[in-house]
């Protein structure tokens, strides 16, 4: 995986004779206790810590900022944070390189004004349009310390995590596998979106490509009997809503893979897939060598409905196994991967995969279930998180493992990891609190099975999505809320109303902050049929990756103190922040125009 790189930039006041040699190594050290937080604190989305660089020397003006540009250059930075404990000359120092993401750090003393600094370069920055995010500390530090105080820890990883993510999608590319399913619009891929506001590729393949691999036989034998006795010993199946039920000839003739074949044929799909996406050098020495290359993903999605599966197993297995944060080789980094090849849902996965490191979740928006709507239906009060209702999120029989949330944390409570902390126990754990239901023949007729569990630990989660609006463009929708656990018969009553084979979340969003004022209007509001949820209350770390993005946030419930975007958008207007970021989203615009 690229890992692309935080730059950090001391800058200095240059005035040689005293003032600048007296703070030289005070700045280091600012530039030094920055990198170290960063690489301690951030991983890659393959687990590694992020890197970090510093620039050769401190920055006093022009030339040694050109020094520091060069040296940058050549070791794919992204995002550069200027640090600085002292007054410094603002566009003689300022990171003008239109191509990197950028914060300053003005150090919060007295006796030296950092944060005077922090104010001229920021203005500069808005003047020279160039959005930069501004950090700087609540409480005065003394002119000795180098430790950084928690507010601004927060605010430095924030901005290094986001540019990170930008910098992880740029050059990648989105898979759309098939094309767009049963006219759902947010599977017309917009190649202009990925490549102007994420910098991504768009690769089609048709769904033909994964029968040809499979008839040709074009995957590693030595993985398939690998991955095919782990399905065998930890995929165990489920209810069979079709048992007993008399199908019409349209459905049965239309079954073309016989039901001992099925499991073989989704283990063979789902190697097959993930060699779409990310190639695989086994190939290469079974002689296929175009195959082994791959296609530099980073996310992708698998159309499915209706032309395959109304004769081939639907690819749920895949689609739940690619998002995972585990397979049959283990732990692994999971893959935005959308059902129905939403892509827009799939880039939503992507959003909180990368701000998070954790698998995320594809789900249908479905149901909202007032407290009436529920006591009416079940007898019963809904309570906890669930008390002003809930939404049910379900998908059509793929979601990734890891929300069955039975992996545990430290105190023994369900949690969904970031991939590389996962145990054996863990993957256990989530592998039996799955089953695998035959799919309902009346919609997938050719069969697979589905991914079936409910989500059984109250979590803090934040659900995402990105919709397309014309007139405006991409815009962003995030709400933190919870999942729940209902009582056992509320549960049964409700999720037996819609497919018993689909796996469950029960979400009860936070309600009472911005724009959620309610759960109905969580679900009235939503842009599209679909949300990706990852674990944790992310919302702000999603609200400064789109900032960075310019993608405006339509429909958010992040506390305002929380919220963190380029200094230069204050200039746009504050009474009103939403207002102010479409304003300063338009027009800034894409990052690759
Ligand atoms: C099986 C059905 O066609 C589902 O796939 C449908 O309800 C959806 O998921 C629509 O997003
Ligand atoms: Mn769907």
């Amino acid at each position: 995986m690229n890992h692309p790189r935080i730059g950090i930039r001391p800058t200095i006041d240059g005035r040689w004779g005293g003032v600048r040699e007296a703070l030289e190594e005070q700045t280091m050290n600012m530039a030094k206790s920055a990198a170290k937080l960063i690489s301690e604190n951030l991983r890659y989305p393959d687990g590694e810590p992020v890197e970090v660089v510093i620039s050769p020397t401190t920055i006093g003006g022009g030339g040694e900022a050109a020094i520091c540009e060069e040296y940058f250059a050549k070791e794919n930075v992204v995002g550069t944070l200027t640090v600085t404990p002292c007054w410094c000359y603002g566009t003689e120092t300022m990171d003008l390189n239109p191509n990197t993401i950028k914060a300053v750090w003005g150090f919060n003393g007295t006796e030296r004004p950092g944060a005077v600094y922090l104010a001229a370069v920021m203005a500069a920055y808005a003047q020279r349009g160039l959005p930069a995010f501004s950090i700087y500390g609540t409480e005065v530090q003394d002119k000795d310390s180098s430790g950084i105080t928690k507010d601004v820890e927060k605010k430095i990883l924030d901005f290094a995590r986001a540019a990170v993510g930008v910098g992880i999608m740029k050059n990648k590319s989105y898979v759309n596998i098939g094309a767009v399913s049963m006219g759902i619009a947010g599977s017309v891929v917009n190649v202009d979106f990925l490549q102007k506001y994420l910098g991504m590729r768009t690769e089609w393949v048709d769904m033909t490509e994964v029968l040809r691999r499979i008839n040709l036989e074009i995957y590693d034998p030595e993985e398939y009997k690998k991955a095919l006795a782990w399905v065998k010993e930890n995929c165990k199946e489920g209810y069979d809503t079709n048992a007993g039920k008399k199908f019409p000839e349209v459905i049965t003739k239309s079954r073309f893979i016989p039901d001992d074949k099925q499991w073989e044929f989704c283990v063979k799909h789902a190697l097959i897939v993930r060699d779409i996406l990310y190639g695989n050098p086994k190939l290469n020495d079974l002689g296929w060598h175009e195959e082994a290359l791959g296609r530099n993903a980073i996310a992708g999605g698998f159309q499915g409905q209706r032309m395959w599966t109304d004769w081939l197993p639907n690819a749920d297995f895949t689609e739940a196994i690619m998002a995972s944060g585990f397979n049959w080789n283990g732990k692994k980094m999971p893959t935005p991967f959308a059902t129905e090849n939403d892509t827009l849902n799939g880039v939503a996965m992507m959003f909180g995969w990368l701000s998070t490191g954790k698998a995320p979740i594809f789900s249908d928006v479905r149901t909202y279930w007032s407290p009436e709507a529920v006591k009416r239906v079940s007898g019963k009060e809904l309570s906890g998180y669930a008390k002003n209702g809930i939404i049910h999120l379900i998908n059509s029989g793929a979601s990734c493992l890891d929300a069955s949330a039975a992996a545990k944390d430290e105190k023994g409570n369900g949690t969904m990891k970031e991939w590389w902390n996962l145990t054996e126990a863990d993957i256990q754990a989530c592998c039996e609190a799955t089953d695998w239901c035959r799919a309902n023949y009346e919609y997938f007729r050719g069969g697979g099975f589905s991914s079936h569990f409910r989500t059984a630990a109250e979590m803090p989660v934040t659900m995402i999505r990105v919709n397309i609006v014309e007139g405006v463009g991409p815009t962003l929708q995030v709400i933190e809320g919870h999942t729940c656990v209902l009582d056992e018969a509320v549960h049964k009553t409700l999720d037996e109303r819609t497919d018993r084979t689909w796996p469950t979340t029960w979400f009860a969003p936070k309600i009472g902050v911005g724009a959620a004022d309610s759960v109905y209007n969580v679900m009235a509001k939503w842009g599209a049929n679909h949300g990706a949820t990852v674990e944790g209350h992310v919302g702000d770390r999603l609200l400064t990756l789109a900032s960075m993005l310019r993608i405006p946030v339509a429909f958010h419930n992040v506390e305002e103190e929380r919220i963190f975007r380029p200094h230069s958008f204050n200039g746009f207007g504050t009474a009103d922040l939403e207002g102010q970021d479409y304003r300063a989203c338009a027009y800034y615009g894409p990052l690759y125009k």
